[in-house]
């Protein structure tokens, strides 16, 4: 059907694996064991470290996934190895149907100048440059001539609202200030995959929430296809449509912020989510039935599919009967036992 959303990005079998002779020592790996945690343990033995594992996952158009684990689990170096600063090892990665791992070194600068765009942690402003000539930068090399790329700049300088400090230099801005000129430097050249390690790590709580919420905002304009990785649970549930969890390098769940906070595969995922309000961040989808013939009581409380339950719940404590579900137009989408949404939420209580 032509309205299955489109695959941004495939990872298939992706492999990457640090020491001598990596590139040899996996496929040797894998041909004697077919299990990839077999082999990951066969390449540790010889001393070498399998930072990503067989990772397999889609993201789709305008998608916004993130990546979360603990420490070490291997979100950097996946998140390097699909925007290619590192060669993965082994598998197949396509960014719009295009096998990167294959693309040539022209290529690939090609694709980081237009296509991809990146916001790290600790990423380097040019301390000589104001705001604007920072923002600028990349359509200087892509060979915009200045008035035309400083228009465009002050465009990206708005959206993120830094409007008015473009004379500025990094030096005179603080921390999210600063972490706002590097978002508005990604997003100038119109990328259409946005990748971003922990960019709000560095920041205060306040801060930090801020601009989590403007760079919702900044995705429901521009729906740009983006992978965010965090080790914050929080940031996660609030940011993503989807989650992936990461341990040991592999990805042990992939849902949405509902099915990681509701349904944890193990008890890694569950350590996450414990301390975390379910009814806040799960969403009616998780406990609405649907398909033919729904049938609901006569008591309508005016659910929207994108509630939490502790919204819905509030809004049918005193029925019984099941309630319909409906789109932000009316349409209806489902039906929802007021009992199911209550038993949902008494699992954070387990
Ligand atoms: N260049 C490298 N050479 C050798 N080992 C590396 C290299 N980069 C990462 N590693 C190892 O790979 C594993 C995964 O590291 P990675 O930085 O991807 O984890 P992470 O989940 O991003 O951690 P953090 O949240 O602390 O940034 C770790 O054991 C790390 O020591």
């Amino acid at each position: 059907m032509s309205d299955k959303p489109q695959a941004a990005i495939t990872c298939q079998n992706v492999w990457q694996v640090f020491g001598p002779n990596a590139d040899s020592a996996l496929p040797e790996a894998l041909s004697v064991h077919s299990e990839p945690e077999a082999a990951a343990a066969a390449l540790r033995e010889k001393g070498l470290i399998p930072a990503v594992q067989d990772v397999n996952f889609e993201v789709t158009e305008g998608e916004l996934f993130v990546i979360m684990g603990l420490s070490g689990s291997g979100k950097s170096t996946l998140i390097r190895c699909i925007s290619h600063l590192l060669h993965a090892t082994h598998g197949e990665i396509r960014i719009d149907g295009e096998n990167i791992v294959e693309a040539t070194p022209a290529r690939l600068i090609e694709l980081r100048r237009n296509k991809l765009g990146m916001v790290f942690q600790h990423f380097g402003l040019f301390p000589h440059m104001s705001v604007a000539d920072n923002v600028a930068y990349p359509l200087r090399v892509q060979g915009m001539k200045r008035k035309a790329r400083l228009e465009k700049a002050q465009k990206v300088i708005e959206l993120v609202g830094l409007g008015g400090r473009e004379k500025h230099y990094p030096r005179e801005l603080s921390g999210g200030q600063r972490q706002r000129v590097g978002i508005a430097r990604s997003l100038v050249t119109d990328c259409s995959v946005w990748f971003l390690d922990e960019p709000f790590s560095a920041l205060d709580p306040l801060i930090r929430r801020q601009l989590q919420d403007e760079f919702l905002q900044i995705q429901a304009e521009l729906k740009t296809t983006i992978v965010f990785i965090t080790h914050d649970i929080n940031e996660a549930l609030k940011l993503a449509d989807r989650i992936a969890i990461m341990r040991d390098g592999k990805i042990v769940q992939i849902g949405t912020p509902s099915d990681i906070v509701l349904n944890p595969v193990d008890d890694y995922v569950r350590e996450f989510s414990k301390d975390v309000a379910k009814g806040q961040h799960a969403r009616l989808t998780s406990v609405m039935q649907t398909g033919e013939g729904l049938v609901y009581g006569a008591d309508d409380p005016g659910l929207r599919i994108d509630m939490t339950l502790d919204a819905a719940l509030a809004r049918c404590m005193d029925l019984y009967e099941p309630v319909p579900v409906r789109a932000n137009d009316g349409t209806l989408l489902g039906v929802v036992n007021p009992a199911d949404l209550a038993a949902a939420l008494h699992v954070e209580a387990g």
